[in-house]
């Protein structure tokens, strides 16, 4: 068979394939339906992180190649996304603009089928999220190099939603502009922590040019489209959005660089058998009261991965602990945990279980 005739028979076989996955799609598509009618019956979210990397890793497992589990991951995150919006529109709200980390970071997780909504503050995705504009939000908890982003934690406090669901992104930074060569270059623009994780590359890179502070990477990014001899440092799908060039890459001082967002919504999540559990609690004021909480998760055997205290701002001087824990505190095993805690603690408020996040390497 010449190679023509060849690759007219793998191209009709090709197409053969994608009718029968195009059906295959459809019908789960209507299965996907049917779930969702039962559950707005019972007013249960639809979002369910937990049965998602159940799917995700029960087809890894048998994953038999040559597709890498990668790219199945991310076509399945996918049709997911689309299997989430049929039940119901899911609008996301993220810190905006259009092109900020937390925008990637939850279009990698959530896909493309839902529709992401910026906001101008944390506190106004919080906001949108508690009042229920939107069915969940993304937000950034901690970065790897430089820890928690304290506005995220303060704004448990102020509003009463809940965790779903985190997912652990790969921060990389990128020089982008304009012009193409760096010589050219005489202001830089972007988002202070960005400017930070990446300030030795800038020195040697680019010494004596003007650093200059924005908003966010985004919107430094927009800066630059515009104005000739500028650069932004941010994420590299910038470049699409701005139409802007690569003038370095990968530029961060620390490549193992992470930053952990949490998926929230005004929903409590159902209880199970989650591996996680984030609380807010804040100590009696006297001796040993926060080695009393403590000893009533060590008491279990329960390990805590983050302790994090925070000013309780309605009362100066009072602190609260952002605690992460690896168990389910919501299962019907630890009502005596959560008990003994609660007798414990001045106040106490589980924010959330759910299960291990993905890494995403986008
Ligand atoms: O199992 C469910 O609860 C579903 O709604 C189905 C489904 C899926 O398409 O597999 C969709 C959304 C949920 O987040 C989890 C799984």
């Amino acid at each position: 068979m010449d190679q023509e005739t060849n690759l007219k028979r793998i191209r009709s076989e090709i197409s053969r394939l994608d009718q029968e996955l195009l059906q295959i799609l459809n019908r789960r598509a209507g299965l996907s339906l049917e779930v969702g009618s039962i559950k707005s019956q019972s007013k249960d979210n639809v979002f369910k992180p937990f049965r998602e990397k159940e799917v995700l890793n029960g087809l890894a497992q048998k994953n038999p190649g040559p597709l890498p589990d990668e790219h199945l991951r991310s076509i399945y995150r996918e049709i997911l996304s689309s299997s989430r919006s049929l039940q119901q529109p899911q609008k996301v709200v993220y810190l905006g603009p259009e092109g900020t980390f937390s925008y990637f970071a939850g279009v990698e997780y959530l896909g493309h089928s839902a529709k992401f909504t910026p906001k101008n503050s944390l506190e106004d995705v919080f906001r949108a999220v508690d009042t229920r504009e939107a069915e969940l939000g993304i937000i950034p908890l901690e970065n790897s190099m430089q820890g928690s982003v304290g506005q995220s934690l303060d704004m448990f406090l102020k509003f009463e939603v809940f965790i779903h669901a985190e997912v652990f992104f790969r921060i990389s930074h990128f020089l982008l502009s304009r012009e193409t060569e760096m010589g050219a270059i005489k202001k830089i623009y972007s988002h202070p922590l960005a400017l930070q994780q990446c300030s030795t590359w800038l020195r040697a890179n680019l010494p004596g040019v003007e650093v200059i502070p924005d908003e966010s990477t985004a919107r430094a990014a927009s800066r630059a489209s515009t104005e000739p001899g500028t650069a932004a440092v941010g994420h590299q799908k910038l470049t699409k959005f701005y139409e802007l060039n690569v003038l370095g890459n990968s530029i961060e001082d620390i490549p193992d660089n992470w930053t952990r967002f949490l998926v929230i919504s005004a929903h409590p999540p159902e209880a199970g058998n989650r591996e996680k559990t984030s609380l807010l609690f804040s100590v009696l004021d006297r001796p040993g009261s926060l080695v009393s909480a403590l000893e009533v998760l060590s008491r279990k055997g329960i390990n805590m991965r983050k302790l994090e205290s925070r000013p309780l701002r309605a009362e100066k001087w009072r602190y609260v602990f952002f605690a992460d824990v690896e168990c389910d505190l919501t299962a019907g095993d630890y009502a005596s945990v959560l008990k003994d805690l609660e007798d414990n603690c001045y106040y106490m408020r589980v924010l959330g279980s759910y299960p291990h996040g993905p890494q995403i390497l986008a």
